[in-house]
């Protein structure tokens, strides 16, 4: 896998950390998870392939050990507010002083300055923070945060992933580690930069949920389906368009011009009483296998039974029967191989980690005898 061979410190968090982890995992790193000791359930829903060791932080002797998992480790992602790593004494200068092959990934909402950077804040307000969430949402409706999607994971998370394996790879030539300030705040904008860079061509000119690609334009839409469900409409082009209108039998003659923005509501209303009359089942035999643009909107349940990710194998069963998404993107010689067993309990591998990381079994044993560090179970499989 490409990242075999790289080991990493994940210092358990909410969300967008731990999804940073699950991405290196599934692409080969040796994720470690390092938890609190005396916590009865992992909170971690993103732990797939990782293992997990538990260290009480607030010890010397903690703290001490910790160190000596970075000492031989190629990156440490900490999800904490600003400072936290400094008072423990695991501060980037510190550990890079150490080791200057570390790479150091701080993920956090505001970053590493500014007059936020050490207050606490969620998703949504990460997402306000970046102009997006000003931008999202019905019009006339107050502005809606969609799950916690753009801030935790994409703003977050992922490009967080993106950071270390940048720095990963600029490593390679310079043989040196660096630090990762990664603000889901700026994460989040800077995933807007189509928004921000296309304002130049007049598609955002109108209020909240009245432009194109928001929610405005009845051809970029979603509408209700006899049975309950619904259908996706994207065909923005006039050849996808002109589909659309053939796959709902209406005569474009007979109908406003498709960008006669004024006519937009009425269009609308037409699209959401044809849709209205066929199942989502008949709509989706109608315009597969077209241009128009229109695909089912597909539940959780029915996502991985449709033909098209059924082929492509896109979504997969880990050993408990629990569904979830393959990893993307697909790498030709070596893509991602996501482990298939159920994640791991709090501190299920304390001893095996610091075994691999040199630390003798009498060491190991007074350590857990302190209470530095803890060990678990698996969890049983029923
Ligand atoms: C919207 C999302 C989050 C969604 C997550 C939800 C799924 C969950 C959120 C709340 C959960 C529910 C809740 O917990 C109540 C129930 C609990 C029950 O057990 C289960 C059901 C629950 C209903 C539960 C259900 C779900 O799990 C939830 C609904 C997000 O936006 S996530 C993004 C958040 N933001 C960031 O990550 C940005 C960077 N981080 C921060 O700003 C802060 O960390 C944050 C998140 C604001 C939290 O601040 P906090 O004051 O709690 O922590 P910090 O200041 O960072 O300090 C950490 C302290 O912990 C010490 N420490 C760390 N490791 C160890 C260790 N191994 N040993 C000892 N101590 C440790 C560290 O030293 C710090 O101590 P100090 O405070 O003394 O310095």
């Amino acid at each position: 896998m490409a990242l075999a061979g790289v080991r990493v410190i994940e210092l358990a968090g909410l969300a967008p950390a731990p999804f940073c982890g699950m991405i290196l995992a599934d692409f080969g790193a040796k994720v470690i998870r390092v938890d609190r000791t005396k916590v009865g359930m992992a909170m971690d829903t993103q732990a797939r392939g990782k293992l997990s060791v538990a260290i009480n932080l607030k010890t010397t002797k903690g703290v001490a050990l910790l160190r000596k998992l970075c000492l031989q480790s190629d990156v440490v992602l900490e999800p904490y507010r600003k400072g936290v790593m400094e008072k423990l004494g695991l501060g980037p200068q510190e550990l890079l002083k150490e080791n200057p092959r570390l790479i150091y990934a701080r993920l956090t909402g505001y970053g590493q300055s500014g007059p936020y950077s050490s207050a606490a804040g969620h998703d949504i307000n990460y997402l306000a923070m970046s102009g997006l969430l000003s931008r999202l949402g019905r019009s006339g409706e107050r502005p809606h945060a969609p799950l916690n999607l753009l801030a935790d994971f994409a703003g977050g998370g992922l490009t967080c992933a993106l950071g270390i394996v940048l720095a990963l790879l600029e490593r390679t030539k310079s043989g040196k580690g660096q630090i990762i300030d990664a603000s889901m705040v700026e994460g989040a904008a800077y995933l807007g930069s189509f928004v921000w860079k296309s304002r130049s061509v007049g598609i955002w000119e109108r209020s909240r949920g009245e432009n194109m690609l928001d929610g405005g334009a009845p051809f970029y839409e979603t509408y209700q389906t006899s049975d309950g469900k619904y259908m996706a409409v994207g065909a923005m082009e006039p050849q996808f368009y002109i589909q659309l209108l053939k796959g709902l039998e209406l005569d474009a003659g007979e109908l406003p011009p498709q960008m006669s923005i004024s006519d937009w509501p009425e269009l609308s209303r037409i699209f959401t009483d044809r849709f209205a009359s066929k199942t989502q089942a008949d709509w989706s035999t109608i315009f597969d296998g077209t241009d128009a643009c229109v695909t089912p909107v597909l539940s959780f349940d029915q996502v991985s039974s449709h033909p098209h990710n059924q082929e492509r194998a896109s979504f997969m069963k880990n050993s408990g029967g629990e569904e979830s998404p393959r990893p993307a993107p697909v790498l030709s010689r070596t893509p991602a191989e996501p482990c298939l067993a159920s994640d791991p309990a709090i501190g299920e591998h304390t001893v095996e980690v610091l075994e691999e990381y040199g630390f003798a079994s009498a060491e190991i044993k007074q350590l857990l005898a302190a209470g530095v560090v803890e060990r678990n179970a698996a969890k049983a499989k029923l």
